[in-house]
């Protein structure tokens, strides 16, 4: 049986909300206030992640794409692209005197005071697993969500929430982006079942209602954090509603392409943030009442004249990150076939943006 908790709005209106949230572009704008975006990764063993997940943030169209980094990869990463601000203040076990004694919240220092110039945070594209890292951004996780500072928990990131759930519980301003095995974990981890592959139903609707159930579980064991579980679709849950992200993808499966979800999403998050601060006027009506139940959801997202509540638009912002980045990966392997690599996502993200979303009305772009 199909879930009732899905939203069922088409792509097409789905589409046309999203580009309300996307600031047109203007004269009048100074550098940064289309996005000051910071990803948190990058260690001795990866390298590419945090690259392709700020690149990603950059060519979707923040002005400002900085990597904070470990600092054996930041001379790497900057190697990459001279368009990224790389800055190697992420401590490890090589860069701490005693890494069986640390003060994790002074090592956090030199990020936690970057937090007031971002608009947005990508945690875990290649943070790896050292233990003085894990527990620095744990840190910088309690002072972003202390300050409301929206940001997309990944790929190691996610451990921290595995290891101690509390650390998000009822946040309303992040986006967890597990792949099968990370939302596994995580499930575990909040007791929450998952059908195996064999019990899952060879009926494609019937499995998909039971996917999306699960997904909505987790969010919900988790006090309504936002989960984008990726996969053959990807299900995006905030523990009252969902909405399916299932346009056709590729069919390589190479790494990285997580990154480019996490990088567009961090862009996403920060026109969000743009629009509920009214940076510019998007012509619609006030509105004071946040969106409870599927119902309000679904209104807001079918009203053509209303604000959308910042419930609704972290729904939203997370759908069209996922479709961004399936659109990236269906055109790169149109292109490459089997040998696409992530890098070749990277190159599609603002075609896709184009194509999918297009220049929002008032947009001075003449493309
Ligand atoms: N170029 C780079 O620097 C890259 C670095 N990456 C980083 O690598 C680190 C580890 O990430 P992993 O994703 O490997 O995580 P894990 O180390 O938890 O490994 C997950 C394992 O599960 C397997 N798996 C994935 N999907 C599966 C499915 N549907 N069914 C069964 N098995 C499946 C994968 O092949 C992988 O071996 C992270 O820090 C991540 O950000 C990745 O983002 C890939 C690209
Ligand atoms: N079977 C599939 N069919 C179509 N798209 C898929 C499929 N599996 C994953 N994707 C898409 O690929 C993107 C990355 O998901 P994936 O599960 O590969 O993440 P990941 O394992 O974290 O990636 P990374 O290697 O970057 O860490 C998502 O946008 C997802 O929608
Ligand atoms: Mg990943």
């Amino acid at each position: 049986m199909e879930s009732v908790h899905h939203i069922s709005t088409s792509s097409k209106i789905l589409f046309s909300k999203v580009r309300k949230i996307v600031p047109p572009m203007l004269e009048k704008f100074h550098k940064g206030q289309l996005g000051r975006v910071a990803v948190i990764g990058g260690c001795v063993d990866y390298t590419g992640a945090p690259y392709f997940s700020a690149t990603a943030s950059a060519k979707l169209g923040c002005d400002m794409s900085h990597v904070l980094c470990e600092r054996s990869a930041a001379p790497v990463v900057k190697s990459y692209s001279p368009n990224l601000m790389v800055h190697p203040i992420l401590p490890s076990s090589d860069t701490v005197k005693d890494p069986k004694s640390i003060d994790a919240l002074a090592l956090a220092g030199p990020i936690i005071s970057m937090l007031s110039r971002l608009h947005a945070l990508v945690i875990g594209p290649g943070l790896g697993r050292d233990g003085v890292t894990l527990q620095v951004v744990a840190e910088v996780i309690k002072e972003a969500r202390s300050r409301s500072i929206p940001f997309v928990l990944d790929a190691d990131g996610l451990l921290i929430v595995t290891e101690d759930p509390n650390i998000i519980k009822g946040y309303k301003e992040c986006i967890l982006t597990p792949n099968v095995v990370e939302f596994g974990r995580l499930a575990k981890a909040l007791g929450v079942k998952v059908a195996s592959q064999a019990d899952i139903s060879k009926d494609e609707k019937s499995a998909k209602s039971q996917e999306s159930d699960a997904c909505e579980q987790l969010s919900k064991a988790l006090g309504g954090v936002t989960i984008l579980q990726k996969g053959p679709h990807d299900v995006i849950s905030n523990g009252i509603t969902s909405l399916i992200s299932n346009n056709e993808g590729g069919l390589k499966r190479s790494g990285g392409q997580g990154d480019t979800l996490t990088g567009s999403l961090g862009t996403m998050l920060a026109w969000r943030a743009a629009y509920h601060n009214k940076l510019w006027d998007s012509g619609e009506k006030d509105n004071e009442k946040e969106a409870q139940n599927k119902e309000d959801f679904q209104a807001e997202l079918e009203s053509e004249e209303k604000r959308m509540s910042p419930a609704t638009t972290l729904l939203l912002a997370a759908w069209a990150g996922s479709s961004i980045t399936r659109e990236c990966s269906r055109k790169a392997f149109e292109a490459k076939g089997r040998s696409m690599q992530a890098s070749d996502l990277t190159d599609e993200v603002h075609g896709s943006f184009l194509r999918l979303i297009g220049e929002p009305d008032g947009s001075k772009t003449h493309l």
